[in-house]
């Protein structure tokens, strides 16, 4: 597998404040890259950041991201601009809410084509317009609604078409889906996987819930204090996730398939920033703590051919 986007060692402060911690992580061609952790963990500064679309006070001290081989953080803006939307696109967080209520659909989608593919004729982008909406699933006479007349799982699904009219290579998702009820969400998610495989995007899929995560990634990066702790193919964090971090996320969440378990919660809340724990920054909360872990970091370090794991329970620390 090809990467499309590589993460090295990347770093990200917010003032004198680190949210994120020498990270290094690749996205492959074709590849969903699940990123899972508690809020706070890093996870959309960590996508933003190596997009270039960190928000102020936000700053990258260090590390590399590379697009097809060409480091982000050195483009300018220009350069920037054009490879926004037509090789990268967001669908953020909330985004149904992000489309103009006084503008029909149709229009909104009209507008991204007219404003990146300029040489466009107006019926070529009509039939675009008809094309995307298909491809999520709305019906075309859609096309002229305004977003109020649509439900929120239509609006987001909008959203998605706008963020592939351009084709990306990459889809950033951001909590596509958290403000949807659990049927809508899985659909669109399905929906999003099933045009990842006929238009060959690789998707980085961010958020809280592991169950979801689990289902609709190939691999997953679990984060904590601004720090990949685990990562591993999807069915083998499932199945046999190391870090007790993970283990702990994992408990927290129903079960996928099999019996239904008792849900636990981890004990004690995700780090402070402006306070981190010495050592492992889980150690307080970890149930198999040990003496060195609230003295030295672990490593990332890889303990078997697909998994990387920092936890000094693996023992090729010693
Ligand atoms: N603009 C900002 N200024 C200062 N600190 C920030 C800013 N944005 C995020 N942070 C801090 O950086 C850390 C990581 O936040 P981030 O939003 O990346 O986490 P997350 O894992 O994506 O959480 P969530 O799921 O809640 O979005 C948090 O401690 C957060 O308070």
């Amino acid at each position: 597998m090809s990467p499309v986007l590589e993460i090295r060692d990347l770093s990200v402060d917010y003032g004198n404040l680190r949210a994120v911690h020498n990270v290094s992580l690749t996205l492959n061609a074709g590849e969903v890259l699940g990123l899972a952790g508690e809020s706070g963990s890093g996870k959309s500064t960590l996508a933003y950041a190596a997009t270039r679309l960190l928000q102020v006070p936000g700053k990258v001290p260090s590390g590399e991201v590379l697009f097809k081989g060409q480091d982000l953080l050195s483009l300018t803006d220009k350069q920037l601009q054009v490879l926004r939307w037509n090789e990268i696109a967001i669908v953020f967080q909330g985004a149904m809410n992000a489309l103009n209520p006084v503008i029909s659909v149709g229009a909104q989608i009209d507008d991204v084509l007219r404003t990146h593919r300029p040489r466009m004729k107006r019926p070529e982008r009509t039939a675009r317009g008809r094309e995307l909406l298909s491809l999520v699933g709305i019906p075309v006479d859609r096309l002229g609604s305004y977003p109020h007349q649509l439900s929120g799982g239509m609006r987001q699904r909008v959203m998605i078409a706008m963020a592939l009219a351009l084709e990306p290579e990459i889809v950033i998702m951001d909590e596509p889906t958290t403000a949807l009820d659990v049927v809508v969400q899985r659909q669109i998610l399905g929906q999003m996987m099933r045009l990842r495989e006929t238009l060959g995007f690789s998707v980085v899929f961010i958020t809280h819930d592991i169950s979801l995560l689990v289902e609709f990634s190939d691999r997953i990066a679990i984060m904590y204090g601004g720090r990949v702790v685990e990562e591993a193919p999807a069915d083998e964090i499932y199945r046999a996730a190391k870090h007790p971090y993970s283990q702990g996320l994992l408990g927290s969440f129903p079960a996928l398939r099999g019996p239904r378990r008792e849900l636990k919660g981890i004990p004690g809340s995700p780090p402070d920033l402006r306070s981190m724990p010495s050592g492992c920054p889980f150690h307080p909360r970890c149930p198999s703590a040990m003496d060195v872990c609230a003295e030295r970091m672990p490593s990332l370090e890889s303990v078997e051919e697909r998994r990387r794991v920092a936890c000094w329970l693996e023992g090729v620390h010693v």
